[in-house]
């Protein structure tokens, strides 16, 4: 009964995380990374395999114990102090094997956390050491999913697949090797039926997994479903779509109903026909041994202890059925985790990496640069483009959408490298320098302020942990946001919620605005929100930016008249070239693509064409 249960239990517990795993069948070589990680804790793997072994074996002299229990305690006229003996030596067996097992639990389960919890911070810590570009390839998510999924997979391993082998192991070769020691004809019987009950449970186990690795799908559509649903729902409601969507998930419900019912079915049948064979084999063996009884030939505690013993063997053997295919699935994931380690960052420090010049001067130069993305080879997003911002300049770049304002910014925080050309900071090409010291010198401020879920303090100073209270409200102050986050219930220690949700968006562009100050850097890369703010929001945003931009190299993606009107320069960019430069008034007057685009886009005031 125990078996049954625990084969069919299994079968569906270890179907749960399995989704994901199906390739690579049959090659376990990937789990040598697993073993890598597991070695690096010696002192646990012993402590583990001693615990391991001294339960297999106790477990095993349990049986042993009852047959001379049975033989000679239940005996008429039995030695009462030989009695005593037996029955202290099996409650001594049964207390060493419950420490043991307590023991062997703690540490091989220590050692899967503990693996997974490693292999999670070597595949994060690598992770961030990626280009951007690796990010639009692989998904966010399908790594998230990795590094959670994938890992508990090897975490089962670890702490349950392997010491169950072992353990099923042990017990079966000492089993059988017992049951012979036994009663050699009812083992030749027995090892004759082992396969007649093992084969139909692997069978229906492998069954069961399929069925149950579709039920997960399903119930992973309902999530799917209800997360896009939901995080719609101002969409949802306002286009009156309630019924409609419903209706999609009553849909997935009921899909979901349907295969756990064939889950379900199977797992009944199966646990008839395990009954049935297990309960089937018993009695065969105890009907042979009732007439080896009667004929005198074999004692009533040997037939206990072959019942009892043949039971563990059966066990064993039904379990290790199960570890190949959590072995495979547990080597799809490694596999997995192992080309996410495995992967190069294509952005790194040469091996002998240039200084940038102290102090930092702050200027910035494009030379004919031609640049495409890894993912549209055949557009140049950057076509031979020259130019060079001299420290202190602020430099507007207008044009028209996908004209390759942004890609200057992702160039220039060398997240990619172009095909040709170069880009320096202070005279020195970036693919020279290290990307870290690159990077301290630059702060960007993106169009939608990026906020952490965080408290507000650390949303200021990422970038500048040693930043102070007083140096934070400082630039605070400068970013006009000052007094709305004094406003916030626990001031700088108010959580800003995920997204910042509860920030309207000009105060979180102040935000992003009192980060880059506080970093304090020599170059500032500003792509100004084209949301509309209200006049008051705006003035402030505006008012911030103006303290941000005073004394420092500023390449801005302009949407604001006042923006345009206060650069040194506007660069004019259409499909990846400078097509104008100017000041606004030049431009305008030049009746050129500024002068439409600026009508357009500028409404307030009006540009009215000098010329
Ligand atoms: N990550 C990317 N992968 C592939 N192509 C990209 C990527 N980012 C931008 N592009 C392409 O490169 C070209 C330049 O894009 P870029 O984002 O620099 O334009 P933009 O001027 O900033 O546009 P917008 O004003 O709409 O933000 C476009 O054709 C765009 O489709």
């Amino acid at each position: 009964m125990d078996t049954a249960q625990g084969i069919s239990a299994s079968s569906e517990d270890t179907a749960a995380p399995a989704k994901r795993s199906r390739s690579r069948k049959g090659n376990l070589g990937p789990l040598r990374m697993v073993w890598r990680e597991m070695l690096k804790y010696p002192g646990w793997m012993a402590m583990a395999g001693l615990a391991l072994i001294t339960t297999a074996t106790s477990t095993l002299a349990i049986p042993f114990g009852f047959r001379q229990i049975i033989d000679q305690g239940f005996a008429k006229g039995a030695d009462p102090h030989a009695i005593r003996w037996w029955f202290a030596a099996l409650l001594g067996v049964v207390v060493v094997l419950a420490i043991a097992t307590a023991i062997r639990f703690y540490s091989v389960s220590w050692l899967g956390e503990r693996v997974i919890a490693d292999i999670r911070l070597r595949v994060q810590r690598h992770m961030l050491t990626l280009a951007p570009g690796f990010f639009e390839e692989n998904s966010p998510k399908e790594i998230s999913s990795r590094l959670t999924a994938d890992t508990a997979i090897i975490e089962q391993i670890v702490g349950t697949t392997v010491s169950v082998a072992l353990r099923n192991a042990i017990m079966a070769i000492g089993g059988v090797i017992y049951l012979f020691a036994l009663e050699p004809r009812l083992t030749a019987g027995l090892v004759i039926a082992i396969p007649v009950v093992i084969v139909p449970i692997a069978m229906f186990g492998r069954r069961l997994r399929a069925v149950s690795r579709s039920s997960q799908d399903r119930v992973a559509d309902i999530g799917a479903l209800t997360g896009e649903v939901l995080g719609a729902i101002k969409i949802v409601q306002a286009f009156n779509q309630e019924g409609r969507e419903h209706e999609r998930f009553a849909a997935a419900v009921e899909r979901t109903f349907d295969t756990g019912k064939k889950r379900i079915f199977i797992r009944s049948v199966m646990t008839a026909v395990i009954m049935f064979l297990i309960f089937g084999a018993i009695t065969v063996i105890m009907w042979c041994g009732a007439i080896g009884v009667a004929a005198g030939s074999i004692t009533g505690g040997t037939i206990a202890a072959f019942v009892v013993t043949a039971g563990i063997v059966a066990g064993a053997f039904g379990s290790l059925t199960e570890v190949y295919g959590d072995l495979v699935r547990g080597a799809g994931a490694a596999s997995r985790l192992a080309e996410l380690l495995g992967e190069r960052p294509t952005i790194a420090a040469p091996a002998r990496a240039l200084l940038l010049p102290e102090p930092p001067r702050g200027k910035l130069a494009f030379e004919r640069v031609t640049f495409r993305y890894p993912s549209r080879p055949d557009l140049p997003a950057l076509h031979d483009f020259n130019l060079t911002i001299e420290p202190g300049e602020t430099v507007a770049i207008v044009g028209p959408s996908g004209g390759g304002k942004s890609t200057l910014f992702q160039l220039a925080e060398r997240f990619y490298d172009p095909q040709s050309g170069a880009i320096k900071i202070d005279g020195v090409p970036l693919a020279s320098a290290d990307p870290g010291q690159i990077r301290e010198r630059i702060a960007l401020v993106p169009q939608e302020g990026v906020l952490f879920a965080a408290s507000a303090r650390d949303n200021l100073r990422y970038g500048n942990w040693q930043a102070d209270d007083a140096a934070i409200w400082e630039a605070a102050r400068a970013a006009n946001a000052e007094s709305f986050l004094r406003a916030l219930p626990q001031g700088l220690d108010t959580f800003l919620g995920e997204d910042g949700a509860r920030l309207s968006g000009g105060q979180r562009q102040r935000i992003a605005i009192a980060r880059a100050l506080l970093r304090d850097v020599p170059i500032l890369l500003l792509d100004e929100a084209t949301s509309a703010l209200d006049a008051e929001s705006e003035r402030l945003v505006q008012d911030a930016l103006d303290r941000l931009m005073a004394h420092r190299t500023t390449l801005v993606i302009a949407h604001r008249l006042a923006t345009v009107r206060q650069a040194d320069r506007i660069i004019v960019m259409d499909a990846g070239r400078i097509v104008e430069q100017g000041t606004h008034d030049s431009l305008t007057r030049a009746g050129g693509l500024y002068a439409r685009l600026a009508s357009l886009q500028f409404d307030s005031p009006p540009i009215i064409p000098l010329g």
